[in-house]
């Protein structure tokens, strides 16, 4: 009887573990036919929008006309340059007037600019008709565009007369607009001289104008300091979507304190930016061609910040939100050192947006400027205070004597370095760290050397260590672990696009800032990697390991995304979902991939860690199409406002983890050093 029942429980079991691996199948084809489904969509979607360019580029107004004519697009070859397909022809002072004027009278060509204007004029052709003749009729193919120099004409359409033209009148004009057959039949009444021109030329003149347009739109914004970054396909997207505007002298263009939707790039002319200061406008500085203005507004999801009004006539490129949301990278947007100087009212607006900026931090320029932070109470009263010791060294809570700003100074023994072998990482993790400017990655200011130690110089994360707080609470309520998640995907965001990978994902290595954000910290398995590359090292830590990374099948940047998956499920339970005091049964168990999760878990943290941690790199979230969108999109994060987070203007829920007290309140206490690191003179650090 046991026996039976031994036997059914393992049948049971298996039956479990079947179960599991077809709902992971389900889950995987699931994927992929969404794959599909989004693939067939991109595609129709990328040949649409080439049928549309095609129809815009043969006319400007064609949806004028185009419910009382079939939309015949003009099928024929564009050639490139008008020069080649016209001559020009000197006109005098009076003909031209008479040409523009009746340009300047005519529905359809009264859009054309003085640049297209001038050009029409050059290639107007003289044509002389008898009294009688017909010029053009009703029903025939006609490839030309006629203004009357002289004489008069008679226009009739199925026999009915229907008007009759003198000189300064525009006909023919349908036909070449459209590619239709001609409308009406118009013959000469007197003898008549005419201006015309041929199709392919009017069509040249309006196409070469926009291409040549668009060409110097794009070398311009090329130059533009906050664009500078953007491949040629962002810039056209950005040219595709933007406005050109234009604003008279004094014309206010963006006004203080007022909701903005806007960004400007100067194309012509000056721009004056002043600010209320104690009830005064304070002028704070005049903006030029090529400068950009109205970017705070969008990027701090805040009011305008100051006014800028027009000194002159003023043509600016107007960028609408949500496209410059999608094609401008926030880190490219270097705001001047001096904003803040005369921003100190900016804080104001943004009341809960945290970041400060960085370049108000002296950095200390010699090891000697900065001082140990000592305890003040407890066991260690009067010894430096340490805020952690890793696997190399300690890191300790120091400060600049002169204007009292902490620094974490992370001191690693060379001795070390050298016995573990790990002179690169360590060289790597200082280049990484150095090149990386993300609000939600910890600063290295600097670095030094003597002959025991390297230092690194770090912004101080006051709030403590994540793990801490996450021992304190057990686990964390949702809404905690879905503001940390959001975090660390904003770091992986920036991170990636720099083509680093971080690698060493767990809750003791994110720091909690004074205002509850995440940082990471620990840099020292971080790597650069190119796109399409592998990497093969085995590093990390067991529970945070992907499958790809124990089978040493090399690894790229989706294993930081199965990371996150563990994250989020030890954030929400306490513990990471493979386990085990065994590595080797920890490795085993993320090999067969199975989670079990907490009656608890919510759905939605179900559905976002199984897409994170599928086994196969290439299906995880992050990972496929649209890359980090899908996680940022999924709906575990419904409620993060990436704006926000990303201008750190949302209020952390982690807040109330932090204590209030000492600076060090929120860390560990460690016993002093007792002895110093053996001195070490291989030379390995001499780019250190
Ligand atoms: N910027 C910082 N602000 C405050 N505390 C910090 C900071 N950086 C590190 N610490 C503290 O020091 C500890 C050790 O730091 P870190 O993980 O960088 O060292 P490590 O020697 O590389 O460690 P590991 O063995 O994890 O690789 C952290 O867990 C944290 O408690
Ligand atoms: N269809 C139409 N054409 C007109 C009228 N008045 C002038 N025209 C001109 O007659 C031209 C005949 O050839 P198009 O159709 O090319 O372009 C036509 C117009 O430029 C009018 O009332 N109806
Ligand atoms: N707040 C601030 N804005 C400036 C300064 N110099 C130029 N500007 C621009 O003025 C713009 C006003 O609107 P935004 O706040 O959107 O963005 C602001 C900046 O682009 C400055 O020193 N401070």
């Amino acid at each position: 009887m046991e026996v039976e029942i031994q036997e059914l429980r393992l049948q049971l079991k298996r039956q479990c573990l079947r179960n599991k691996e077809l709902e992971f199948q389900i889950q995987e084809l699931e994927h992929l036919l969404k794959e599909k489904d989004n693939l067939v969509k991109d595609l129709q979607a990328r040949f649409g929008v080439l049928d549309i360019h095609d129809e815009h580029s043969s006319t400007e107004c064609d949806h004028e006309v185009r419910n009382s004519r079939t939309a015949a697009i003009a099928p024929e070859p564009l050639q490139e340059d008008c020069d080649h397909l016209a001559q020009r022809i000197q006109k005098s002072f009076s003909e031209t007037n008479l040409i523009v004027k009746a340009i300047y009278q005519n529905d359809f060509l009264n859009r054309l600019d003085d640049e297209q204007i001038n050009m029409m004029v050059e290639c107007l052709c003289a044509a002389e008709w008898s009294q009688g003749e017909t010029v053009i009729r009703e029903g025939t193919e006609g490839n030309t565009l006629y203004i009357v120099a002289a004489g008069e004409l008679r226009v009739t359409q199925g026999g009915r007369v229907l008007r009759t033209l003198s000189q300064g009148d525009v006909f023919g004009e349908l036909a070449i607009l459209y590619n239709c057959k001609r409308t009406a039949t118009v013959t000469a009444i007197t003898n008549v001289q005419l201006w015309s021109i041929e199709r392919q030329t009017y069509r040249a003149i309006m196409t070469n104008k926009s291409k040549r347009k668009r060409q110097q739109i794009m070398g311009f914004l090329k130059t533009a300091r906050i664009l500078k970054r953007l491949s040629d396909a962002q810039l056209s997207k950005i040219i595709d979507s933007m406005d050109e505007c234009k604003f008279q002298s004094k014309e206010v263009i963006v006004r203080e304190a007022t909701e903005g939707k806007t960004f400007f790039i100067i194309l012509k002319g000056e721009v004056r930016v002043t600010k209320q200061l104690n009830g005064q406008d304070r002028e704070i500085r005049i903006l030029g061609e090529g400068d950009h203005f109205g970017e705070l507004a969008l990027i701090r999801a805040i009011c305008r910040t100051a006014t800028c009004t027009a000194m002159g006539p003023v043509t600016c490129i107007s960028i609408d939100k949500e496209v410059f949301e999608e094609t401008i990278p926030f880190e490219n947007i270097e705001l001047p050192d001096d904003y803040d100087i005369f921003d100190k009212a900016l804080l104001a607006y943004t009341k809960s947006g945290v970041f400060t900026n960085n370049s108000r931090v002296c950095i200390p320029s010699r090891l000697e400027e900065l001082v140990p932070v000592l305890y003040q109470e407890g066991q260690y009263q009067g010894e430096p205070v340490t805020l952690g010791v890793g696997g190399f060294g300690r890191v300790k809570l120091v400060t600049t004597l002169q204007n009292k700003h902490y620094f974490a100074l992370k001191q690693i023994s060379k001795k070390h370095i050298v016995s573990k072998q790990q002179q690169e990482h360590v060289l790597l993790e200082r280049r990484i760290l150095q090149e990386v400017q993300c609000n939600f990655i910890v600063r290295l200011y600097t670095a030094f050397k003597d002959s025991r130690y390297i230092y690194m110089i770090l912004e101080f994360c006051p709030g403590g260590e994540l793990w801490t707080k996450l021992r304190e609470e057990r686990r964390f309520e949702e809404v905690i672990a879905v503001f940390c998640a959001a975090c660390v995907v904003e770091a992986f965001a920036y991170l990636h696009k720099k083509l680093i990978i971080y690698r060493d994902l767990k809750p003791e290595n994110l720091m909690l800032d004074q205002h509850g954000y995440i940082k990471l910290v620990d840099f020292g398995f971080a790597k650069e990697l190119t796109r399409g590359v592998k990497t093969y090292s085995f590093c990390g830590t067991p529970e945070y390991l992907a499958p790809e990374i124990i089978q040493n099948e090399g690894h790229d940047f989706a294993a930081d995304f199965w990371s996150l998956g563990i994250l989020v499920y030890e954030l929400l339970s306490g513990s990471p979902p493979f386990s085990s005091s065994d590595p080797q049964k920890v490795y085993s168990k993320i090999l067969d991939g199975i989670i079990t999760f907490p009656h608890y878990m919510e759905e939605g943290a179900r559905s976002l860690i199984s897409k994170l941690c599928r086994q196969r790199p290439g299906q995880r979230l992050g990972n496929t199409k649209n890359g980090i969108k899908d996680i940022r999109n999924h709906r575990w994060f419904s409620k993060i406002n990436w704006q926000k987070l990303q201008a750190g203007q949302i209020e952390a829920p982690t807040i109330p983890l932090i204590r209030m007290g000492s600076l060090y309140i929120n860390f560990d206490r460690f016993p002093p050093e007792i002895t110093k690191a053996e001195e070490e003179f291989s030379g390995w650090d001499k780019d250190f």
